[in-house]
């Protein structure tokens, strides 16, 4: 008689995977590899940006007061007493009706307070000097990039456990962070059992299939900032699956397993925990994919019984695992991102457990929509491909109709949720 199982609800089930979330360790990386890594200190501005007033234009550094009569038909002259480009300073000091000429970048002259364009200026030569007239007046600050209007020295400009985009490479450049302190990757190790796989090269022979979820499960754990270590399929043969895992623990951060979590006779993975002495957090979540979801702790360290099923596991993934991961990462928002969009479709299944439907969501005349991709059943695996976030139909709802207002939690995002 096969042991009945009882569903938890899915919140209490992250909850009970959470009480073992914790942060990871720092290593550092050469600025050129920080991409796409996770920042492990608060990035701080160190000086002021820009360091010093500057010229946002090409053009010509003057005294505003002394623009102050110009007008159309009264053009105020001024002399043109030296050039800077960027990366230069001016050597000399500007007095009444002088002018700078000043290339984009530069640094402002002492005594100057405005910079005109150069399209705004007529420039000309006489006696031997140069001169240039404007025929309208400059007020003190028009023109000027100010010291520190861009990042205040002090300022925290990107916190610990924010995502490396290139935005955030720039900053670490200009704050010369030669080298970077990121988050470790952890170390997801990934098991495919089931005496019916066969390797992605292998022709297909009756009553087997392609192992995907191996592949599909490498590249969530890659997404999420992990490094996946795979150690292969596994026939369903307990006494191998055991050895098999006990040997793979110890290199490892987490533990995922697809497949053999159900009741059928060669779902060992039950058995199996036991056999290792880890605690079941729990076997079954009100959740449709992935009710047979099974997590268990062994001295803290996590093993994820995903799944066979490919949209199953790859929920699991996405519910279960992703939010261990993102805490590793120093994340404070862990979570997938959460949104509210419109129904494009009539979804008329009911809900006896929470539903998470693959769902493509995009925006249409400025308004979220979201619509279910390909046949909402847990063996299918051409969904996954076109879902770019998981539609959330509570549990204890019947159907919904199109345009509805529903629950999205996008995939494909850098960004996380706290809630
Ligand atoms: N009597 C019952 N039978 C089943 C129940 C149940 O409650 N009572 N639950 C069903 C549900 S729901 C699911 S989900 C599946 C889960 O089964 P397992 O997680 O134990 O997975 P398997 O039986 O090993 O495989 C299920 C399915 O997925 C295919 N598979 C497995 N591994 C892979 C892989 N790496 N790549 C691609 N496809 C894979 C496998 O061939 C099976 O078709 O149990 C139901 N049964
Ligand atoms: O775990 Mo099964 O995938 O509920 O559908």
């Amino acid at each position: 008689m096969v042991e009945k199982r009882n569903p938890i609800p899915v919140t209490e089930a992250i909850e009970r995977v959470m009480k073992y979330a914790r942060e990871g360790e720092v290593e550092t990386v050469r600025l050129e590899e920080a991409y796409g890594r996770y920042l492990a200190e608060d990035l701080r501005a160190d000086h002021d940006v820009p360091p010093f007033d500057r010229s946002p234009y090409d053009g010509f550094a003057i005294r505003a007061a002394d623009s102050a009569q110009a007008k159309l038909d009264h053009p105020v002259e001024f002399e043109v007493i030296e050039t800077i480009g960027a990366g230069q300073v001016a050597a000399k000091t500007v007095q009444p009706f002088q002018a700078v000429r000043i290339m984009t970048g530069a640094q402002i002259p002492d005594g100057c307070d405005a910079v005109v364009m150069l399209e705004l200026a007529k420039q000309y030569e006489r006696d031997g000097k140069t001169y240039m007239s404007i025929k309208r007046p400059f007020q003190p600050g028009d023109n000027i990039s100010f010291q520190g209007e861009d990042a205040k020295k002090g300022d925290v400009l990107v916190p610990k456990g924010t995502f490396i985009n290139p935005g955030v490479q720039a900053l670490l450049a200009t704050f010369g962070y030669a080298e970077v302190k990121v988050a470790r990757k952890p170390r997801i190790g990934i098991f495919a059992t089931g005496s019916e796989l066969l390797d992605v090269a292998e022709p297909l022979i009756p009553g087997k299939i392609r192992n995907s979820n191996a592949y599909m499960i490498q590249a969530q754990a890659i997404r999420s900032g992990a490094e996946p270590v795979y150690f292969g399929k596994l026939a369903d043969d307990i006494d191998i699956c055991f050895a098999a895992i006990q040997k793979a623990l110890p290199q490892v951060d987490f533990l995922i397993t697809t497949g053999g979590v159900s009741v059928g006779d060669y779902d060992y993975l039950p058995a199996i925990y036991e056999r290792l002495g880890a605690e079941v957090l729990f076997n079954k979540v009100a959740m449709r994919p992935g009710s047979v979801t099974t997590v268990a702790q062994l001295d803290g360290k996590l093993l994820f019984g995903l799944s066979g099923n490919p949209s199953a596991c790859y929920v699991g993934y996405e519910l279960f695992v992703r939010p261990v991961v993102r805490t590793r990462l120093f994340s404070p928002k862990p979570y997938l991102r959460k949104a509210t969009a419109t129904l494009m479709a009539d979804f008329p299944k009911p809900n006896p457990f929470t539903r998470f439907v693959r769902s493509y969501v995009t925006v249409e005349n400025g308004q979220l929509t979201a619509a279910p991709v390909g046949m909402d059943k847990s063996n299918i695996v051409t969904s996954l491909a076109k879902a770019n976030a998981l539609m959330v139909l509570p549990g204890g709802t019947r159907g919904f109709a199109k345009g509805d207002t529903v629950d999205v939690w996008l995939l494909e995002d850098e960004e996380g949720s706290d809630i």
